[in-house]
């Protein structure tokens, strides 16, 4: 079994060999639910490993009316519940906190408390600033315009937008337009925090760097390409975001389609962001339309019903919501790019809440071996790249068996395992990459827009039930609509144990 031991948090940061500056980071939205359980953490774990360089400051900002102590206090207690407790030192905690000041602001007022804002930034006007917009996507605009109205975007000014980017294509680019009025491109650094998972940036590292994998990677040698991201959790304290989500739209459209366009893409001409973005956006554009003919054939949707996660029972979504839905809380997608690399292979997707286990991964199937030689006991063999949790990998091989007299063909798993690893949290790389300037992990425009202009046809197919709803309870691994959607194409799903019995 291969594993690692070193603190890949350091590790990186020496391979990346990029300097981080003194910075100013703006939260928008700093009292919410991803402020507290994410950002302020990632923002500690980079403070704590010494990443963020001394005289740094955050500034939280939102309309709740709190002092600075107050807010400090909010983080404390936001740091003790959502910190893995490997993580917590008071004493350093003490010392983040200090960084830290609070500024009540309404961002879609013009009014509203703007010079206390500029008052602290424009103590330092060279400095890096983040504006990191932590709020509903329909007022990053408005938050823009104010900002640029108190003339607080400075040239080293960037921003940084959470999802959703849009609903669908004119919404997308509507917030884009919008944002774009007052940064330009190269200041704008929308999130997409599955890219800053490192085992998602993996992808790039075992296609490219493995000469032996990279010569097999394309439809002579691969059968097909499946990428799952299942979770256990429901819509949480979110039913009334998700509600008007659903899977695709929260998934698929975003986190999916960045890990196909990473596994589907030509080698890029560099790592740079924008080598490696033209790459992705070309196999974005190259995705075979679904339409309102061939939906039926190439989607499934689903909600989940009551049912049971481990020794606990759990309402179905209706119940849960408390009220009819035509949202899907499952979704799985064939999809094919149209590129010479790829032609007739199989891409599916699939994601669901409140399935048997948490489980994201990709999975390579490759053709099988010689079958003249060997017969049918040649297996087709697999490589699972396992995004999370036990984040690592597998490969197998058809091998002799060596207790056998006779030419008995076995499958044996080559396993990677990083859990001895620290994995830092995707979004400490995130809001650091934003920091440096440096783009490659986020999406750009045309990324989001060509990802919207290929789902949004199966989306207004779903809306307009051209397609059944299929149920699936709580706790299994979906509907059987899903399996019949692979086996249609000679393959099954493959779920975390058939990899791991090998
Ligand atoms: N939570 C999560 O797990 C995830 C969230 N996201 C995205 O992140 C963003 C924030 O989500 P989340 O934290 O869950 O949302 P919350 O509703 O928990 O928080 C929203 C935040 O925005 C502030 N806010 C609302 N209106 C204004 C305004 N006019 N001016 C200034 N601040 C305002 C709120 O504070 P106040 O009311 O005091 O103004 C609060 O701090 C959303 O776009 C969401 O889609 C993305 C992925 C995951
Ligand atoms: O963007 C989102 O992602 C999370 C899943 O993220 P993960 O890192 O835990 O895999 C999902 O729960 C949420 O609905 C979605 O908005």
């Amino acid at each position: 079994m291969a594993s690692a031991s070193q603190d890949s948090t350091q590790a990186s940061a020496a391979a990346e060999g990029e300097h981080t500056p003194v910075f100013d980071y703006v939260i928008f939205g700093a009292t919410g639910d991803l402020a507290m359980r994410k950002l302020l953490p990632a923002l500690y774990n980079q403070f704590r490993v010494k990443h963020v360089p001394e005289g740094s400051r955050i500034i939280g900002t939102a309309r709740s009316d709190m002092t600075c102590e107050q807010y400090r206090e909010m983080a404390r207690q936001a740091l003790d519940t959502f910190l893995p407790k490997g993580t917590i030192n008071p004493e350093l905690i003490d010392r983040f906190l200090q960084m830290i000041n609070y500024v009540t602001i309404d961002g879609t007022n013009p009014d509203s408390n703007w010079d206390a804002l500029k008052a602290i930034l424009d103590k330092y006007p060279h400095r890096v600033r983040v504006f990191y917009f932590s709020t509903a996507p329909q007022i990053f605009e408005a938050i823009s315009e104010n900002l640029a109205s108190h003339h607080l975007i400075t040239p080293n000014s960037r921003v940084v937008l959470e999802k959703p980017i849009g609903t669908d294509s004119a919404s997308a680019k509507k917030i884009n337009d919008g944002v774009s009025r007052f940064f330009g491109e190269n200041q704008i650094f929308r999130i997409d925090h599955y890219l800053g998972k490192e085992t998602v940036q993996d992808i790039l590292a075992i296609r490219f760097a493995n000469p032996f994998i990279n010569a097999v990677w394309s439809g002579e040698y691969i059968q097909s390409i499946q990428i799952t991201a299942a979770e256990t959790v429901g819509v949480e304290g979110r039913a009334d975001y998700y509600d008007r989500s659903g899977a695709a739209r929260d998934m698929i459209q975003n986190h999916l389609l960045q890990i196909l366009s990473l596994c589907a893409m030509d080698p890029p001409k560099s790592l740079t962001g924008d080598a490696v973005r033209d790459a992705k956006v070309a196999v974005l554009k190259a995705l075979q339309p679904i339409t309102e003919a061939n939906v039926g054939q190439e989607t499934v949707r689903a909600q989940y019903t009551a049912g049971g996660i481990g020794d606990h029972r759990v309402p179905g979504y209706i119940e849960e919501l408390g009220k009819p839905s035509n949202t899907e809380t499952y979704a799985a997608v064939r999809a094919y790019v149209n590129t010479p690399r790829w032609k007739g292979v199989p891409f599916y997707l699939r994601t669901a809440k409140r399935s048997k286990r948490k489980d994201s991964e990709v999975v390579v199937t490759f053709k099988p071996g010689l079958k003249n030689l060997f017969g049918d006991q040649v297996q087709s063999d697999y490589m699972a790249i396992r995004l999370q949790p036990d984040e690592g990998f597998a490969l197998t091989f058809n091998i002799k068996d060596p207790s056998s007299p006779t030419f008995t063909l076995q499958h044996a798993t080559l396993e990677g395992d990083f859990s001895t690893i620290r994995i830092p949290d995707s979004y400490e790389r995130l809001m650091l990459d934003a920091v440096r300037g440096n783009p490659g992990l986020f999406i750009r425009r045309d990324e989001v827009e060509a990802a919207w202009d290929w789902i949004e046809p199966t989306l207004r197919a779903w809306a307009a039930n051209k397609t059944k709803m299929e149920t699936y309870p709580a706790g299994s691994h979906g509907p059987e609509a899903a399996n019949k959607l692979v086996a249609q194409t000679g393959d099954k799903w493959h779920e975390r144990l058939d990899i791991s019995q090998g």
